[in-house]
């Protein structure tokens, strides 16, 4: 109830910006661009009323986009009673301030909007820690321009801190907390490089489900966790129909019937122009990925704009310097889509519905070989008088079940490749 009352005072009547620079070969296409911030917007909370694009060769320095355009945009912002400008580009300080003055009413850009939904999704406290700091430093160099949003009091987009509490707005406090949270990050940061030890002395592989917010990455951990066999409490992770849902990395173990086992990580999702501050911000929770063997590239294959978001996470993946791990691209959500020939994938690729289980155990099988761990699954007869062998299997490979025959005792085994010809004799012609 009361965060319901709190989302309907912050309703804002959005018009939306995009900046279309004519003289660059664009390789992101401005609608989809469009597409995304409004997805945003509305993540935020706001109503979006408008797109209005200037397509021009140049940036304006004073005020992004031309004057005609901001006459444009105040005009139609009287008209239909809009109380919040959002651009789809970073914009400075002295940018804001003239733009606000011009139209009369608030101005955000793409990158305080960005970081006014992680600061609205953030659970643990090193997240908190990791957007308010990329807040606080979006702002210091802004201070002189953020005249409106300073003295909105803590409402509404571009002003919220993490846990709706007030972003700081004196320079020296910002610069005083600052330090005080990357003093915090320090030590959160050394607890899990503690963690993070433990966890190699465990020896098992570290699969990081990676891509774009809302492509299924956490659907598909909860989906792997049912069909795992830990007798563990099995602690499912959020997954909803929202942009960035996952802001915090999560890590689970997955163990299958046959004792293959692997650490699986969830991680946020990325989006394009995602803000730099807040990559770097979570370059520490990213860290998991650098440590993972493999990386499962979760792509919604149903979005009509997935082949953006596709490079779109790459890009961000590079911008992590991550960039040298073995992945493999997942289709997901196929039980959206009539056909996936239009996809025209490459056989390392593979389609899946995390949400049905469609091919989870073909995801599994290539999750296995990729790891290195190649192992058939065959049936082996091992006569009563060797018992011998029947104790070195034990050691060889995982006995799935035994059963006392007449011959010997026949074993459904999982066995290495490698081993396999061991026990050649013992398989049934
Ligand atoms: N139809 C269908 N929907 C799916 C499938 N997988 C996930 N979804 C839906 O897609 C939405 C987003 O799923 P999440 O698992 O939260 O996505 P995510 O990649 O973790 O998103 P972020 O945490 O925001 O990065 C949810 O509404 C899911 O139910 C699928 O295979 N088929
Ligand atoms: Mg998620």
């Amino acid at each position: 109830m009361e965060t319901n009352e709190i989302m309907e005072k912050e309703v804002q009547r959005a018009v939306l910006v995009g900046f279309n620079n004519t003289s660059k070969i664009e390789n992101i296409e401005i609608e989809s661009s469009m597409d995304e911030l409004e997805e945003l917007a509305k993540t935020a909370g706001a109503e979006v009323l408008a797109r209005i694009i200037q397509n021009k060769a140049s940036i304006d320095a004073k005020y992004y986009i031309g004057k005609g355009k901001v006459e444009e945009i105040k005009q139609f912002s009287l008209d239909n009673d809009a109380n919040v400008v959002i651009f789809n580009d970073e914009l400075s300080g002295s940018q804001i301030r003239n733009l606000e003055e011009a139209i009369g009413i608030d101005v955000i850009d793409r990158t305080a909007l960005i970081l006014d939904i992680f600061a609205q999704r953030a659970q643990s406290k090193e997240g908190k820690l990791q957007v308010e700091l990329a807040q606080l430093k979006y702002r210091l160099p802004r201070l002189t321009g953020l005249g409106n949003q300073l003295s909105r009091l803590g409402s509404g987009i571009g002003t919220r801190g993490p846990g709706e509490k007030k972003l700081e707005t004196d320079r020296r406090h910002i610069l005083r907390r600052i330090d005080d949270i990357k003093e915090q990050l320090d030590d959160v940061k050394k607890n899990r490089e503690t963690q993070r030890s433990q966890r190699i002395k465990s020896e098992l592989p570290i699969v990081a489900l990676v891509g774009y917010t809302n492509a299924g990455k956490s659907t598909l951990m909860n989906s792997l966790l049912n069909m795992s066999v830990s007798n563990d409490e099995k602690k499912y992770v959020y997954a909803e129909d929202k942009l960035f849902a996952t802001l915090d990395v999560s890590l689970r173990k997955i163990s299958l019937e046959d004792k293959f086992e692997f650490l699986l990580t969830d991680t946020v999702g990325f989006v394009s122009k995602l803000p730099h501050g807040l990559v770097n911000a979570f370059k520490a929770t990213l860290e998991e990925v650098k440590y993972a063997d493999l990386l499962l590239h979760i792509i919604d294959a149903s979005n009509s704009d997935y082949k953006l978001q596709k490079e779109t996470t790459k890009t961000v993946l590079k911008e992590l310097g991550i960039n040298d791990k073995k992945i493999v691209d997942v289709y997901n959500k196929i039980d959206k889509m009539e056909d996936i020939i239009s996809l025209n994938l490459d056989e390392k690729s593979l389609c899946v519905s995390a949400k049905n289980g469609t091919n989870l155990d073909k995801l599994l099988e290539l999750v296995r070989t990729e790891l290195g761990v190649e192992t058939i699954k065959t049936n082996l007869t091992i006569p009563y008088d060797k018992g011998n062998v029947l104790s070195q299997l034990h050691k060889d490979a995982i006995v799935i079940s035994t059963e006392y025959a007449e011959q010997g005792i026949v074993c459904e085994v999982q066995i290495d490749k490698d081993i396999h010809y061991k026990y050649k004799e013992f398989e049934k012609k």
